[in-house]
C-alpha cells in the first residue's frame, strides 16, 4: 500500500474510554460534544466503570476498549506484513480519550504518512459514531489524502467472526437447558432523531440530508450471522433483535429495548436467552456492564438465564476482514480521497 508519491498507512478508529474514574465528568464532556451532564451521570457512570475495573489510578492494564483495540492493530499490521504490505503502518485514533484521533494523525504526518485508509471499528455507519470520526479525521487531515471506510456491516467474514464466537455458547445454552435456546442480538441504540430525514442547510438553500441507514445495517448485520449459524441447525424463529445501551439525553432512543425484549422471550415460554452485540468489536463497558451485569440481573429477575457470546476481540477472522479492507479486497462503504484542504 505504500504509493509512489507517499506512504499510505491505515488509521483504525474507535470510540475511547477514560483510563481513570476522575477523568470521567472530562471524558463525557467529549463524548457530548461539551454538552455538560448532570453530576447522577457522572456518578452512575463512574459506578458502571468501577464494576468493570477502573479504578483510582491507572491499573497495570490499560481499559479494555483501550487494550483491546490496540491489540487489533498490532494484528492487523502483521497480517498486512504477511500479505506482502510490509512498509503499511496501523495507527490507532479514539475520538473521544487518548490515543486522540488528532494526536494519531500529527504522528502519521512526523512519519511521513500523505495517504490515510480510515477505518471506523464501529461496522454499521451512523450520523453519531461514524459520522462523528469522519468529521474528526477531516479536521486534523488538512493536506492528506483519506480514504474514508464509513461502512462494512455485510463484510461477510464481519458475519463469520460473530457466528463463530456465538456457535460453542449457543450449543453449551441449549445443552445446558435440555432445549432450544434464543439468541438476542444487539446494537447500540441512538436518538430517534438521529434516524430520521434531516433538514440541512447547504449555503443557504435548504435540502433533505438521507435518512441515517445504522439501524437497518445494523440488523443486516444481525440476519447475515443468523445465515452463518444455518448449518448447525440455526433458525428464523431462533433469533431476536433489540437495540441496548439507551442513552441519557437527547430525547427518546430507538428500540425495541433489551428490557422489553428479554421479557417477551420469557413470555413465550423460554427459559433462557443467549446476547451477542453485533456492533461492537471488543468488550468495554456497554458489554461488561450492561449486558454482564445490567442485563443479567434484569434476565434472572425475570426468570430467564443469560449467556453472552464472547466478544471479537483479537478474533482471527475478524483481522481478516480488517486486512481485506485495509487492502482493498472487500469493497467497504468508501469516501474516496477526500483531501481536506490544500497545503
Ligand atoms: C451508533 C451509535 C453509537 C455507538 C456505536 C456508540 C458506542 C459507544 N458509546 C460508548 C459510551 C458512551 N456513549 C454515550 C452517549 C452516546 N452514544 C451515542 C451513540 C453511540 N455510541 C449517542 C448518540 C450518545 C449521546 C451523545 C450526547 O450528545 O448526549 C455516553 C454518555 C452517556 C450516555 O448518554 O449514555 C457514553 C459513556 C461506548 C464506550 C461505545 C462503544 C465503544
Ligand atoms: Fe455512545
Ligand atoms: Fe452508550
Amino acid at each position: 500500500m505504500s504509493g509512489e508519491a507517499g506512504r499510505s498507512a491505515v488509521l483504525l478508529l474507535a470510540h475511547g474510554t477514560p483510563d481513570v474514574l476522575g477523568e470521567m465528568a472530562a471524558y463525557l464532556s467529549k463524548v457530548t460534544g461539551g454538552r455538560p451532564l448532570p453530576q447522577e451521570v457522572v456518578e452512575e457512570l463512574q459506578h458502571r466503570y468501577r464494576q468493570i475495573g477502573l479504578g483510582e489510578t491507572p491499573g497495570a492494564e490499560a481499559p479494555p476498549l483501550t487494550k483491546w483495540t490496540l491489540i487489533q492493530a498490532h494484528l492487523l499490521e502483521r497480517s498486512l506484513d504477511r500479505n506482502g504490505d510490509s512498509n503499511t503502518r496501523v495507527y490507532v485514533g479514539m475520538r473521544n480519550w487518548h490515543p486522540y484521533i488528532a494526536d494519531a494523525i500529527a504522528q502519521m504526518r512526523l512519519d511521513g504518512v500523505t495517504h490515510i485508509k480510515a477505518i471506523c471499528l464501529a461496522p454499521q455507519n451512523s450520523r453519531t459514531s461514524v459520522g462523528l470520526y469522519r468529521k474528526a479525521v477531516l479536521a486534523a487531515a488538512d493536506g492528506l489524502e483519506v480514504d474514508f471506510v464509513a461502512g462494512w456491516a455485510e463484510h461477510p467474514l464481519l458475519a463469520q467472526a460473530f457466528a463463530e464466537r456465538l456457535w460453542p455458547v449457543w450449543a453449551l445454552a441449549c445443552a445446558q437447558s435440555k432445549r432450544r435456546v434464543p439468541v438476542l442480538f444487539t446494537a447500540h441504540s441512538v436518538p430517534c432523531r438521529t434516524v430520521m430525514t434531516k433538514e440541512a442547510s447547504d449555503n443557504g438553500a435548504s435540502q433533505q440530508e438521507p435518512p441515517d441507514t445504522y439501524a437497518v445495517e445494523a440488523k443486516r448485520t444481525a440476519e447475515l450471522v443468523a445465515q452463518h449459524m444455518a448449518p448447525v441447525g440455526f433458525g428464523e424463529k431462533d433469533w431476536y433483535f433489540a437495540f441496548q445501551s439507551q442513552g441519557v439525553s437527547g430525547g427518546p432512543w430507538i428500540g425495541p429495548t433489551v428490557e422489553e425484549t428479554l421479557k417477551s422471550i420469557k413470555d413465550e415460554g423460554h427459559v433462557g436467552v443467549v446476547m451477542q452485540p453485533i456492533g461492537f468489536l471488543c468488550d468495554h463497558v456497554e458489554i461488561l456492564y450492561d449486558i454482564d451485569i445490567a442485563f443479567t440481573e434484569k434476565a434472572r429477575e425475570l426468570g430467564l438465564k443469560l449467556w453472552r457470546a464472547e466478544s471479537l476481540n483479537d478474533s482471527d477472522v475478524l483481522i481478516n476482514a480488517l486486512t481485506q479492507i485495509a487492502t482493498g479486497q472487500y469493497k467497504a462503504v468508501v469516501d474516496e480521497a477526500i483531501v481536506p484542504a490544500q497545503v
